[in-house]
């Protein structure tokens, strides 16, 4: 029925959707609905004995209604007949009085079985909620990190979070249809049986609404996804603008008026748009109830006038008119729900597109897995490697080839963005390379678990992640198995220099370090590093490699990490990013790149006494210090 959509849009102001691809069909509407019995299994896994529950509650409350109704048509039947024959005498309300007594039974019933499914909607809701938070954040921990730099990534990330609790009033609305949906089919009993005209009278009455309804829904959802950039940057103005770690630069700076400026502009403009929207659904709406309200008078003078020609009692009167408007509730219900839980489906698309996304970096079942060497023999060779960043137009790293040996200490040098993180991120196989390939003791590193892998490798970058935890946790998360293992941390955090920095705090190694939580205290930026770097000595990594570790270290705190650096790195592999050559020289091979490229490599006296790039950037440096 696309024709409905463009006539609504005719009649409506056309307007094109939001995101400016075309109105999404019926077809496509409907064809989401494929997505309810992957939902319905969903909360099946959350909780069979609550999803049973659940379910039989609103079996016995579908059947009430009709119950309720018929048992009126008797009551007011027998008051009728009573009436008419002087009905004084006490023997002859005795039926009549307990049919009242069994519809006050019933309305209890109703009551308490409408209670009972509330409450079970709202625990199994409460339980599917979480249970998607907790699937969707170990989906985000599988995935590589290639995908978290796209952007398209990060909107279906944020529909698919955004849903997880709009997910348990789908739910309630698919098991509520089903409910309603029973009830409507006792109900139509009676009325069919009475006059089959007035089944069909009801659904012409009351499908232009279910038509309005589902039209404006998929307005309102495509207005919504096509703003998911929009409100990802909403929420980022708004954090941006008020917590603790931009405070400091948006107070110097100033940027307050400009990020709320920027706010504003963009919740009006969604605003307006969803005011256009908003207004139109209730106008339509209006009209709507206004066809199905005609509709329900049409059959009830039509009841009516069969009551005054004696061919329905009253009681039969009140039972139909009931049934009737009941009916019609309950069909409008159905039919408009049809549409929310419609559109309800096409937000579970977004949420299962999220779970569709497969990492690429995984254990390759399909070739031989190897086991990773202990102690590695050759160590990692480069074999051309090229690497472009997605959506970037140049290249991170192009045509580098050289070997890491087994046991050196590597230092690498280059100016900004020459390339160097990126290099120990295809060493750790945080991404594959473009072209070429590492090799690890001759075989391509695909070859490995890359679990196991990372195992392997200690890695500290230069943007660590100051994590609002307790000092120990933080160094602990280095090899978070052993968090309970205060030895090991306390050990440490004596090779990393942390143990000065947890000696000062109040709370020891239990305090909370960070501003975010009540009680936290914040570390200077070289006492972070510290800790940081304690991370790196929790694990028995075969290669450790720090990414700039001691450029926020005072110059007396430099040089004793990097005398117990040499003493803990013994046997082991080592790479080390740096731009002060008082460290790098302490390295056996320093290799040089620029522009992603490979200058050159060796000692640092053979680099100073070879002249070239390295002595020029040696002697840059040190003319600093004159
Ligand atoms: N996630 C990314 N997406 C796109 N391009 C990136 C990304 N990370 C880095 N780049 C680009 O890749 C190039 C190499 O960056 P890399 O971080 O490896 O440099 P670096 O040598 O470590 O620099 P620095 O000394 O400043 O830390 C740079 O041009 C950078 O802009």
């Amino acid at each position: 029925m696309p024709w409905f959509s463009d006539l609504f849009d005719k009649i409506s102001a056309k307007r094109p959707r939001p995101d400016g691809k075309p109105a999404l069909t019926v077809r496509e509407r409907f064809s989401a609905l494929k997505n309810i019995p992957a939902f319905l299994k969903l909360i099946w896994e959350t909780s069979p004995s609550l999803t049973l529950g659940n379910i039989g509650l609103r079996l016995l409350r579908a059947a009430l209604p009709v119950a309720m109704l018929y048992v009126g048509q008797l009551i007011l039947d027998s008051v009728v007949s009573l009436a008419r024959s002087g009905g004084n005498s006490d023997a002859s309300l005795g039926p009549l009085l307990s049919l009242v007594a069994l519809e006050f039974v019933l309305a209890i019933l109703s009551d308490t079985l409408g209670r009972g499914v509330a409450l079970l909607d709202s625990l199994l809701g409460d339980l599917f909620a979480n249970r998607s938070s907790v699937r969707l954040m170990e989906h985000a921990a599988e995935l590589d990190l290639d995908q978290f730099e796209d952007s398209t990534f990060y909107d279906k990330l944020e529909r698919a979070r955004r849903q997880t609790l709009s997910r348990t009033v789908l739910m309630a609305q698919v098991l509520s249809q089903a409910q309603d949906a029973i009830t409507m089919a006792f109900l139509a009993i009676g009325l069919v049986a009475f006059n089959p005209w007035l089944l069909l009278l009801l659904l012409v009455a009351v499908i232009p609404a279910f038509l309005g309804e589902s039209h404006f829904n998929e307005r309102s959802y495509s207005l919504v996804h096509g703003w998911t950039p929009e409100r990802r940057e909403l929420d980022y103005l708004r954090q941006t603008g008020a917590s603790d770690d931009t405070a400091k630069e948006v107070k110097i700076f100033g940027l307050s008026g400009f990020l709320i400026d920027r706010f504003k502009l963009l919740s009006d403009q969604f605003y307006q748009q969803n005011k256009a929207l908003v207004l139109r659904r209730a106008g339509w709406g209006a009209f709507f109830a206004a066809v199905g309200a005609a509709g329900y008078y049409a059959a009830y003078v039509y009841i009516i006038s069969q009551a005054v020609r004696g061919q329905i009692s009253i009681g039969q009167l009140t039972f139909l008119a009931g049934s009737f408007a009941r009916m019609r509730g309950l069909l409008e219900g159905i039919l408009s729900r049809f549409s929310s839980v419609a559109e309800g489906a096409l937000y579970l698309q977004d949420f299962f597109d999220f779970f569709r996304i497969q990492p690429r970096i995984i254990r390759d079942e399909a070739h031989v897995v190897r086991p990773f060497p202990r102690p590695i023999q050759v160590g990692f060779q480069f074999e051309n490697v090229g690497f472009k960043y997605r959506n970037a137009g140049k290249w991170a790293i192009r045509n580098l080839s050289f070997t890491l040996q087994a046991g050196e200490k590597l230092a690498l040098v280059g100016e900004n963005g020459a390339g160097k993180t990126t290099l120990v991120k295809l060493l750790a196989r945080l991404y594959d390379p473009t072209e070429g390939r590492i090799l690890l003791d001759g075989h391509d590193l695909r070859e490995y678990d890359p679990a196991e892998l990372r195992q392997e490798i200690g890695v500290i970058f230069q943007d660590f992640v100051r994590f609002q935890l307790s000092a120990g946790q933080n160094l602990a998360v280095g090899r978070i198995e052993e968090k309970g293992n205060q030895d090991r941390i306390q050990a440490a955090a004596a090779q990393s220099l942390a143990d000065t920095v947890v000696q000062k705090l109040p709370g020891g190694y239990d305090q909370i370090i960070g501003r975010r939580f009540a009680g936290g205290v914040d570390l200077s930026g070289g006492e972070w590093q510290k800790i940081a770097l304690g991370r790196a000595y929790m694990r028995d990594a075969q290669l450790l490699i720090l990414d700039e570790p001691t450029a926020a270290l005072d110059a007396r705190a430099e040089h004793e990490v990097f005398q117990r650096f040499a003493d803990l790195t013994k046997g082991k592999t080592a790479v080390l990013i740096s731009h002060r050559f008082s460290t790098v020289r302490m390295a056996d091979r320093i290799l040089v790149i620029e522009n992603g490229e490979f200058v050159e490599i060796g000692s640092h006296p053979e680099l100073l006494a070879r002249g070239g790039r390295y002595a020029e950037l040696f002697a840059l440096q040190a003319a600093g210090y004159r």
